[in-house]
This record gives C-alpha cells, sequence and structure tokens, in this order.
C-alpha cells in the first residue's frame, strides 16, 4: 500500500471518507485503520514502527482535541506524516489543529487544515509525493488539476 489513513476514533471516519475518495480517484493505493495514541499506545507503537517494513510510503493520520496520534506516528517512524486536524464541537478543530501543527523541531507532522478542504489535501499532498516515482498518479494529478482549473474558468460563465 501507498498510503496507511489512521484515524484516532471510528467518529472520525465521516469526516476523512473524502480523502479516500481522492486517493482512489487518484490511483494512490492505501488501507485504513482505527488506532489512538490514547487509547491504543502499544498497538500505535507497533503499528509505526514497522509502517517502513510493511512498505506504506506515507502515513495519513486523522485526529480531533487533543489530537497526539499524528505526532506520535511520526515519533516511531521516519516516514512522512500528513496530518489532519478534525473539527471538533467544543472548539472547532483549533484543539486539533494547534496540537498537531506545533512539532518540536525534528519530528515534523505535514498538518494540513481544518476540515473538509484539509481531508481533501491530505489526499492531493499524498498522490504529490507518490508521483515522484509514479508516472500514473502523476497523470492522474495532472488530470485533476487541468480539471480544476477548466472549472474555475468556465464558473465565470455563471456571474451576472
Ligand atoms: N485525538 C485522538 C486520539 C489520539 O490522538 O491518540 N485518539 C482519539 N482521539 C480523538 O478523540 C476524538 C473523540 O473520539 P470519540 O468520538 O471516540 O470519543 C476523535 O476525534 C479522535 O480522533
Amino acid at each position: 500500500m501507498d498510503v496507511a489513513l489512521v484515524m484516532g476514533s471510528i467518529s472520525d471516519w465521516d469526516k476523512v471518507r473524502v480523502t479516500t475518495e481522492l486517493l482512489k480517484k487518484l490511483n494512490v493505493s492505501f488501507d485504513k485503520h482505527v488506532i489512538s495514541a490514547h487509547r491504543m499506545p502499544n498497538e500505535l507503537q507497533a503499528f509505526a514502527s514497522s509502517a517502513k517494513s510493511e512498505h506504506y510510503k506515507i502515513i495519513i493520520a486523522a485526529a480531533g482535541g487533543a489530537a497526539h496520534l499524528p505526532g506520535m506516528m511520526a515519533a516511531n517512524t521516519d516516514l512522512p506524516v500528513i496530518g489532519i486536524p478534525i473539527q471538533t464541537k467544543s472548539l472547532n478543530g483549533m484543539d486539533s489543529l494547534l496540537s498537531m501543527v506545533q512539532m518540536p523541531a525534528g519530528v515534523p507532522v505535514a498538518t494540513v487544515a481544518i476540515g473538509d478542504a484539509g481531508a481533501k489535501n491530505a489526499a492531493i499532498l499524498a498522490a504529490q509525493i507518490i508521483a515522484l516515482n509514479n508516472q500514473a498518479v502523476a497523470d492522474k494529478l495532472n488530470t485533476f488539476r487541468r480539471n480544476q482549473t477548466k472549472e474555475a474558468i468556465n464558473s465565470n460563465e455563471r456571474l451576472e
């Protein structure tokens, strides 16, 4: 698999479904897991430390609130980790964002935006990394970007 998509709870699944849809569209192979740094510390460590030998290339980690999951993944692997801050009811996802974006130097988490745009960008970012060594994914990305540009240009027609 190119990507392991990990989420802190099954309650995050609805928010990252869109990530999986885009990964599929861009020809990036992935599997998905609920793994929590807080609730499943041993499982997290086992998963992260064997991720490279399992031939994953990128980990996408989505979590809400005290979102230590992406940081702890990054602590236990040298694969690139992309963090998706899940929007929360109490603090709107600022809690999730700040707990993953402010990593100490040496252990980066490539943190995307809160919400739907971030969940989509995580898939695109992963595809861009995979595309460096995968022409089929590069072609899909190219088509995706061209269509996106076309749609933006065509939206001018809807202006009164
Ligand atoms: N942030 C974390 C971690 C972690 O970082 O290890 N484990 C669960 N969670 C988050 O807790 C929120 C509420 O989870 P529940 O709905 O299961 O109570 C979820 O957004 C999850 O990502």
